[in-house]
């Protein structure tokens, strides 16, 4: 177990919309943020994209070889850029999300991972939280909370995430620890970008609707909309999480519509679904800090300004980096499970009670 002294931790994530993986460095002592430092992106080629997209919803078991030779391969490939890390926190990529059934799977060697670097590897985040009867995700928020230290907030405000799906945290940043009662509330707020990346990817082969162009020239379909918020997930209480995949109906809500109504209807859904997450908050937040790929998209900003009573702006107007806050964030949390520390609460997964969760893998030659 590491001491009380502050490390370079690097994090890497491959996210539910499987573009790439990032990987950021992060100086801390599992508590404050230092500093920040380099970071890096590996996209995955056509091929490796299709083989890990094969591979969505599968649990442990035969047939992931190639899969995970994708994974493996490309953060080997990424993570011996930065040889001065003195610890990883390697998320891996999500394929199946079922918390109240049969767990939480992540593709990705540990082990395996840090014989190739020579360096711990900090990975599986996720099982402790779900065995212990949480719902394993989200997990950003008691980083969330370290950057609402660090940017000097006073007052409580949130971070939407909005990745292939959407996650909202609201952070009092006046609590003195982020497993202190009330110093956190988070949870996945519905689909984000994963279905317009399918629906464009089915109609026009693009990987995604770039700049809200398509969305842009639409007009959201209200009653789609309704049938969508109608969903039994937007009534659930917080914690709740959900699997890429959960709200593949969606699809099915705008077949009829035409390719630029569809995007701005998907669009529409999206922010909806924050909107209704935001209902949740235990008081208002100060301002929402847009993280993920989504806050790249005017048209989905621009919704979510008009249906919030507070400023809407991306991390990087609080001086934070959008791109890369979640690999940060599991570089964080790779330093506060090498030192014990909790790394979700009941605020955060709903689990009973605050839990640190990932197992440490050393290489061998420095195994002790
Ligand atoms: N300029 C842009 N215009 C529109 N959408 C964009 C733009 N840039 C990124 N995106 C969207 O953001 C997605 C990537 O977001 P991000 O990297 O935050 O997802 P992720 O980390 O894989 O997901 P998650 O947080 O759910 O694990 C892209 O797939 C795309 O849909
Ligand atoms: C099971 C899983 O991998 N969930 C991801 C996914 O992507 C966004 C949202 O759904 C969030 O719950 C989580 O990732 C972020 C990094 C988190 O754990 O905070």
């Amino acid at each position: 177990m590491l001491k009380d002294g502050a490390v370079w931790a690097l994090g890497a994530m491959s996210g539910t919309s499987l573009d790439g993986v990032d990987a950021a460095m992060l100086h801390t002592d599992g508590l404050r943020i230092l500093d920040f430092g380099t970071s890096g992106y590996r996209a995955y080629s056509e091929g490796e994209r299709a083989v890990l997209r094969a591979a969505l919803g599968r649990w442990p078991g035969a047939g992931l070889e190639p899969a995970l030779e994708v994974i493996q391969s490309a953060h080997v490939e990424l993570l011996s850029q930065f040889p001065g890390a003195q610890l990883v926190g390697f998320h891996g990529q999500t394929l199946a999300h079922e918390p109240r059934g049969r767990g939480t799977h992540q593709l990705g060697d540990g082990a395996a991972l840090a014989q190739a670097l020579g360096k711990p590897v900090v990975w599986d985040f996720r099982s402790a939280d779900v065995s212990l009867g949480g719902e394993g995700a989200p997990l950003a928020p008691f980083f969330h909370w370290a950057c609402a230290r660090h940017i000097g907030a006073t007052k409580p405000l949130c971070f939407l995430n909005l990745g292939g799906v959407g996650n909202l945290t609201w952070v009092d940043p006046r609590a003195e620890t982020p497993e202190a009662e009330g110093a956190l509330l988070a949870f996945d707020t519905g689909p984000a970008n994963a279905p317009i990346n399918d629906l464009v990817a089915e109609r026009l082969g693009l990987d995604c609707d770039l700049d809200g162009r398509l969305a842009r020239k639409g007009r959201v379909e209200d009653g789609a909309l309704e049938l969508f918020l109608d969903e039994g997930f937007f009534r659930k209480m917080p914690p709740k999480s959900l699997d890429r995949d959960d709200f593949s109906l969606m699809l099915d809500l705008v077949r009829e519509l035409s390719d630029a109504d569809a995007a701005a209807t998907m669009t529409g859904m999206a922010a909806a679904a924050v909107m209704q997450g935001m209902e949740h908050c235990p008081k208002p937040p100060a301002r929402v800090l847009v993280t993920g790929g989504g806050r790249k998209n005017p048209v989905m900003m621009r919704m979510l300004a008009a249906g919030l009573d507070c400023p809407v702006e991306p991390v990087e107007k609080a001086g934070l980096d959008g791109d890369m806050l979640e690999a940060q964030a599991f570089a964080y949390l790779a330093v506060r499970v090498a030192r014990g520390l909790p790394t979700s609460a009941p605020g955060t997964t709903g689990v009973a009670a605050p839990v640190g969760g990932g197992q440490i893998s050393r290489p061998e030659s420095v195994q002790g």
